[in-house]
């Protein structure tokens, strides 16, 4: 590993235990989000579990999260029998200075559990914070798509919202991606997103979109692990705090 990744997983890992001391308490419904910095999120919570006696029920998002959560010896649970959850942690491609989100391809998951939770917090590494969505986060918003309408809405995207759709590829087979609902994923380029909301509505609105990997105003607090070895947070007030 270079010095350079050493330290963003030093600054993933820092937002993530952070995050969990500051919202986690026993006997909480846990929605576990999916992706690298998710996986510091359930070693800290393992660790209290060992340590303190931690007893909370996870909900996961994706077969990673479902792995991490068994693999940790963490209670599992499922969104239809415990809704709704006190807490949502989960990480992030892009985080506006609004809260607003830009997620990956377990998205559609991800957000079910986050309007299901009555808290949702956001973990990341300092190169995820910017201004406004797209500015740093370049490979576009990810759309889960049905395939059979992947060419019709990839298509509507482009004459109607001006957005540029790339259908994501698998890299150790030939063909597309296929999510853990098993559906494909356009990457939609729309450049700097000052209005992420129209952005959103446009999209789900087409028929064959299931969900959009923008997530609008749902951010209690983001934890942003810095180079420096601290972390800040930031509020849903806007309000934002540096620890050292
Ligand atoms: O589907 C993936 C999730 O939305 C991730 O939370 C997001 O892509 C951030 O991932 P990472 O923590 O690996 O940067």
């Amino acid at each position: 590993m270079s010095g350079t990744e050493a330290l963003i997983e030093a600054a993933k890992k820092r937002a993530a235990y952070a995050a969990v001391d500051e919202f986690i308490r026993d006997g909480m419904k846990v929605g576990v989000g999916s992706g690298s910095t998710v996986v510091y999120v359930v070693e800290r919570l393992v660790q209290r579990k060992n340590e303190e006696g931690l007893n909370i029920t996870c909900i996961p998002t994706s077969f990673q999260s479902l792995n991490l959560i068994n693999d940790g010896g963490l209670n599992l649970g499922d969104l239809n029998r415990h809704a709704p959850l006190d807490v949502s942690i989960d990480g992030a491609d892009e985080c506006d200075e609004k809260l607003n989100l830009i997620k990956g391809a377990a998205l559609t998951l991800e957000k079910i559990n986050v309007f299901n939770s009555k808290l949702f917090v956001v973990v990341a590494d300092y190169r995820k914070e910017s201004k406004v969505l797209g500015q740093k986060w370049k490979k576009g918003v990810p759309i889960e798509v049905l395939p059979l309408a992947w060419r019709a809405v990839s298509n509507y995207i482009v004459e109607h919202l001006h957005g540029k759709p790339i259908l994501r590829m698998a890299v150790a087979k030939a063909g597309p991606v296929v999510t853990d609902n098993g559906n494909f994923i356009l990457d939609v380029d729309f450049g700097e997103m000052a209005d992420p909301l129209k952005v959103l509505t446009d999209v789900n609105r087409i028929p064959g979109v299931l969900e959009t990997g923008l997530f609008v105003d749902m951010v209690e607090k983001a934890f942003f692990g810095t180079a420096d070895g601290g972390y800040v947070t930031v509020d849903r007030k806007g309000e934002r705090k540096v620890f050292q």
